[in-house]
């Protein structure tokens, strides 16, 4: 977007044609599978797979893009910057139908829907108030209401879905809510209440004087939540968090939903062409959700999955449910581990660390990739998986690291479509005191841990994760 000039007609033509033409790539990558169309009007939780092809992705990123800013610069700036301010209310609504058990109450009840009275039975909300919830999401495309006081699941809302019945949750308390789901609600619950309040402690953290300028993990904003001087991980440890520490876990086993399902399958990872028997060390892999999800696809891999003793108890449970025969057949091992020591696994085929060096601070973040330099051999493949930050307007290339920015007068990180990244930023800096990284930022790191980078895959053009393919240097 140039950001002298002010938008001129032609820039909403602009905007106008690349809604259209991807609109058209998006119509044609459906037509070519013979499947139907994406809509609202659906309970079907599964998106198509032709959602994950890469050319309808990157025109998807570009509709995005394009229709907000084009909604952007045509609504009245005041209405904008208002809609903006008030955004937390939209979290605070769908907390309430997280906690309502909504979804659940209207699976069976199909596109006629219920009322909101027969809604409010599941929980203490009084029906007045949840239709005023409802239909704030409802506005948003989250929920229909499809009659005064009557709402039905869409296809958004349908996300939310623990698959368990109304009736079990509401004698339940929340850390029973998602165990043994896809964490889909679990993590939405997670940021629409925890991380909500650590969303609200951030200004002051930010402007404090006692910790403008710190980057320690026990200065930051979930201390003021927790009341404790605790890092996030050391304070979820502790005994007395069990059930949320159950909660935390299953939403990071939701974390799936930020990106297509089976990213971790992507084939420039090459799981097929390891011999094998070959080991696959799931880095503080949590409960083990992706190495699990490898071990199913390629049961000629071994996985060990490695992460700290109150996590490594709660992953065998979910390998004992999900998958108890590569339990039984000894294809998974489950390993204490503080990834600040050396690790115990030398020379395996594959490190794997998703979603874990965002949680830390440069100086910690290089020790632990260090750890993996050190553990692997020169066949290693080391994956690191994360968030990239682009910045918001054309960057220069490097040798290591640069992607097309986004057409004009699109923002050159398209803008709104890769909010996801930006958002998880955020999370990282009110959780950890710690963030995603730009390339370069990545780049550094790595360098500095005694790898280099093969090669960077993923959908960075719609935020997703993506794989930062390394080996030692
Ligand atoms: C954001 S979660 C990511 C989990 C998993 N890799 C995933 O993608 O779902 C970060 C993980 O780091 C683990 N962790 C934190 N401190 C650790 C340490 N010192 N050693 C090993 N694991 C640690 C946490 O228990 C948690 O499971």
């Amino acid at each position: 977007m140039g950001n002298a000039s002010p938008p001129s007609i032609s820039d909403l033509r602009k905007l106008v044609n690349i809604i259209s033409n991807s609109v058209d790539k998006i119509e044609e990558g459906y037509t070519a599978h013979a499947a139907p169309l994406p809509t609202l009007a659906t309970t079907e939780p599964t998106l198509s797979s032709v959602a994950f092809e890469p050319d309808v992705l990157k025109a998807t990123a570009a509709l995005t893009a394009a229709c907000t800013q084009l909604q952007h610069t045509v609504q009245p700036q005041t209405t904008q910057i208002f809609h903006c301010a008030t955004g937390h209310f939209l979290s605070s609504s769908m907390s309430v139908a997280i906690q309502a058990h909504v979804t659940e109450a209207l699976r069976s009840a199909g596109d006629k829907g219920l009322h909101v009275r027969d809604i409010a039975k599941y929980s203490n909300v009084h029906p007045e108030k949840l239709a005023r919830c409802l239909r704030m999401l409802a506005t948003h495309y989250i929920f229909r209401e499809v009659a005064p006081d009557v709402f039905a699941n869409n296809r958004l809302s349908v996300q939310l879905d623990t698959g368990k019945d109304a009736e079990l949750l509401r004698t339940q308390e929340p850390h029973e809510w998602f165990e043994g789901t896809n964490g889909r609600a679990a993590i939405c619950y997670y940021i629409t209440g925890f991380q909500y309040d650590v969303a609200g402690k951030l200004p002051e953290t930010i402007l404090d004087p006692a910790t403008a300028d710190s980057s320690s993990i026990t200065d930051a904003a979930v201390t003021r939540v927790t009341g404790e001087k605790r890092g996030m991980f050391e304070w979820l440890m502790q005994p007395e968090q069990t059930k949320y520490r159950s909660v935390f876990n299953n939403a990071m086993v939701g974390v799936e939903m930020y990106n297509f399902p089976g990213f971790v399958l992507h084939d420039e990872i090459g799981w097929e062409t390891l011999p094998k028997g070959s080991v696959v060390v799931d880095v503080a892999g949590g409960v083990g959700t992706h190495s699990l999800i490898v071990a199913r696809a390629h049961p000629h891999l071994r996985v060990v999955v490695e992460d700290l003793p109150a996590t490594i108890d709660q992953a065998k449970a979910y390998w004992n449910l999900h998958l108890p025969e590569a339990v039984s057949d000894g294809r998974v091992d489950f390993t204490e581990y503080d990834f600040f020591q050396p690790n115990p696994i030398k020379g395996a085929a594959v490190y794997f660390c998703r979603q874990t060096i965002h949680n830390w601070p440069d100086k910690e973040a290089i020790q632990i990739l260090r750890q993996m330099s050190d553990a692997a051999d020169a066949h290693s493949r080391i994956v690191i998986t994360g968030h990239v930050i682009l910045f918001a307007c054309p960057e220069a290339k490097s040798s290591e690291w640069s992607v097309p920015p986004a057409p004009e007068p699109l923002l050159a990180n398209y803008g709104a479509a890769s909010r996801t990244a930006y958002v998880t930023d955020m999370i990282m800096m009110g959780t950890f005191h710690s963030g995603q990284r730009t390339g370069e930022q990545y780049a550094g790191l790595i360098r500095q841990a005694g790898l280099k980078i093969d090669k960077i895959v993923g959908d960075y053009e719609n935020g997703g994760l993506l794989h930062i393919l390394c080996s030692k240097a």
